[in-house]
């Protein structure tokens, strides 16, 4: 990996050092009659890793696609850089919030540099007439976009395969890709959803290298995952979602030493566990064969009897 994790270069969407760039608000997604997010408040400074946790159906995605203008929130609000999101996706990303997505979303048949360059249209200033009579303004900021392409694909190790084709890289260089391609649009918060599924162990390691040099270049990040061994070394703060609610946020070493959590994703006994009856049928025949099976074993071993053990 050819990453830099010591570079410090700001990038050109950072903002300052330690200002809340995400604010959201008693966020609610409500689908029909299901809650999917129930109020939920979360803030991510610049410079700030945050990991996002819970179990399946938490909700985690749903408040993700709030975030990014997918979704509308039923209720609540969500602030970048303390102005409302506006409710369109694409006008999300051009405000400064890029992400990536559960399910890897290339261009499969388009080079890796062209998908990064179409990441970049939104930083892309040269309008219709320009790129229809290619005049010298379109060919200078046609030739600027290559250029910071070519400087992010360095950035995640994948300038020597510019020109291979996004379906022959492998699964993790399509993630690395995915990042690159985010990043073109100068974001100062990036959202990653579930970015190591999938990868091998050594492709985990090199992902959390990218993010924290991400991170190094003062971009807020928030991430879902559910490898937890990778969130709780990322993060600086971690939240976790249960059926749609915040139940606790902190640390990582307060967020995994905390009871709840544990139950959370164990899961605790219910009220009128519809397998109790069972359990206890089978937890009586054990018993009972193990106390059948000790008195065999006094009666063996009784004095004058022949002990073979
Ligand atoms: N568009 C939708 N319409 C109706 N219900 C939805 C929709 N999207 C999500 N849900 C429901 O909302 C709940 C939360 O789902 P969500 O995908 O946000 O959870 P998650 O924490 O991201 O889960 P996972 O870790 O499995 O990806 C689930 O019960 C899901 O079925």
């Amino acid at each position: 990996m050819t990453t830099d994790t010591t570079t410090k270069d700001t990038a050109p969407g950072a903002p300052a050092p330690g200002t809340t760039v995400l604010d959201a608000r008693g966020v609610t997604m409500r689908f029909g009659g299901l809650t999917a997010v129930r109020d939920v408040d979360l803030t991510v400074n610049s410079g700030e890793i945050v990991g996002l946790i819970g179990p399946n159906g938490a909700g985690k995605t749903t408040f993700f696609n709030c975030l990014t203008g997918l979704y509308i929130p039923t209720e609540g609000e969500v602030r970048y850089k303390d102005k409302v999101l506006p409710p369109k996706s694409f006008k999300v990303t051009a405000a400064g919030i890029a992400r990536t997505f559960q399910n890897i979303r290339l261009f499969a048949n388009m080079t890796v540099l062209e998908n990064v360059l179409v990441g970049r249209h939104t930083r892309t200033k040269e309008g219709f007439w320009s790129a229809i009579l290619r005049g010298p303004g379109f060919h200078r900021a046609e030739a600027a976009s290559r250029a910071r392409a070519m400087e992010l694909l360095e950035f995640v190790g994948l300038d020597a395969k510019a020109d291979h084709l996004a379906r022959n890289l492998p699964y993790g260089e399509q993630r690395k890709l995915e990042i690159a391609r985010a990043l073109a649009s100068e974001p100062g918060l990036l959202l990653l959803d579930e970015p190591t599924a999938g990868m091998n162990p050594q492709e985990t390691r090199a992902a959390e290298e990218l993010i924290f040099a991400i991170r190094d270049q003062g971009i807020a990040v928030l991430v879902i995952e559910h490898d937890m061994r990778f969130i709780f070394n990322l993060c600086d703060r971690v939240a976790v979602l249960v059926q749609g609610q915040k139940l606790i946020e902190g640390d990582p070493a307060t967020v995994q030493g905390d009871e709840r959590v544990i139950a959370a994703y164990i899961g605790e006994p219910m009220d009128n566990d519809p397998g109790a009856a069972e359990a206890a049928e089978v937890e009586a025949a054990e018993a009972a064969a193990e106390s059948a099976a000790g008195a065999d074993a006094a009666t063996d071993a009784a004095p004058g009897k022949e002990n073979d053990r």
